[in-house]
């Protein structure tokens, strides 16, 4: 079976400056692939052409069978199957909790308001949110901030979710909520691919781990191989410092 989410030599550059180097990776359905390296190492970038929030300089972004970064390509169509979730919650702050999950399935899938709504107090409720559906956002912790999040990017149904450092702006109270829920996620098969600072919580979770340094992959391997038995001596290095 081919891959769903592929990404092929993709290279990108912000002036002088490249920042993703000729960067493949593979992820397959169900699978829950971690990217780990220092800060400013290309993660989100990567992330971003992933989603075509950037346009690559070269290479290709397939999906579901399809070159994506083909011009031609409908990216409103692309990103609909492809929720991102960033750092930065990003909710919209004048909407409800439920608003804010149903805008997207009502204004871009085209659902009935009554079957939105219904759809996202089931995934409010099972994230734990439920009493929370009419307040606005400021009145949440952001640990419930972001798993109302995470409940608006499943609410389109994508058929990958991408994680950009999603606990990284948390207070570290708030943290493990939030990795209970990517945890629940990946139980029922959700297709993942998570860029992240939490490296014990990469070694349980991914099927995969990429570690890149300044925007080449170093090594790619199962969790056990890279946090065991790392094959490049950067990552070697890395670890030492991020495993202590
Ligand atoms: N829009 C942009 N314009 C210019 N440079 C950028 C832009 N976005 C990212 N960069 C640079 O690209 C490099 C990679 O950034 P990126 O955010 O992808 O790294 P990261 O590995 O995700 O880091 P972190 O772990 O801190 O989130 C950094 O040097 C960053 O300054």
């Amino acid at each position: 079976m081919s891959a769903l989410l592929e990404a092929r030599g993709v290279r990108k550059t912000y002036g002088d400056h490249d920042v993703l180097k000729g960067v493949d990776l593979s992820v397959d359905t169900h699978h829950v692939v971690c990217l780990i390296g220092a800060s400013g190492s290309g993660k989100s970038t990567l992330l971003r052409c992933l989603n075509l929030l950037e346009v690559v300089d070269d290479g290709e972004i397939w999906f579901d069978g399809a070159e994506i970064t083909d011009p031609r390509v409908d990216v409103d169509d692309v990103r609909r199957d492809i929720g991102t979730v960033f750092q930065a919650f990003n909710l919209f702050p004048h909407m409800s909790v439920l608003d804010n999950v149903t805008l997207g399935p009502r204004k871009v899938r085209g659902a009935r308001r009554g079957d939105a709504e219904e759809r996202a107090t089931a995934l409010l409720t099972r994230f734990g949110l439920a009493d929370q559906a009419r307040k606005h956002p400021d009145a949440l912790s952001g640990g419930q901030q972001q798993r109302v999040a995470i409940v608006r990017a499943l609410a389109m149904e994508p058929k990958v979710l991408l994680l950009d450092e999603v606990t990284s702006a948390l207070d570290p109270m708030l943290v493990g909520g939030v990795l209970e829920a990517v945890r629940e996620l990946k139980a029922e098969g959700m297709t993942i691919v998570m860029a992240t600072h939490e490296m014990q919580f990469a070694r349980e979770v991914a099927d995969e781990v990429l570690f890149l340094e300044s925007g080449v992959v170093c090594e790619r391997g199962t969790a056990e191989q890279v946090f065991t038995d790392p094959s490049d001596p950067r990552t070697r290095e890395f670890l030492a410092r991020h495993l202590a």
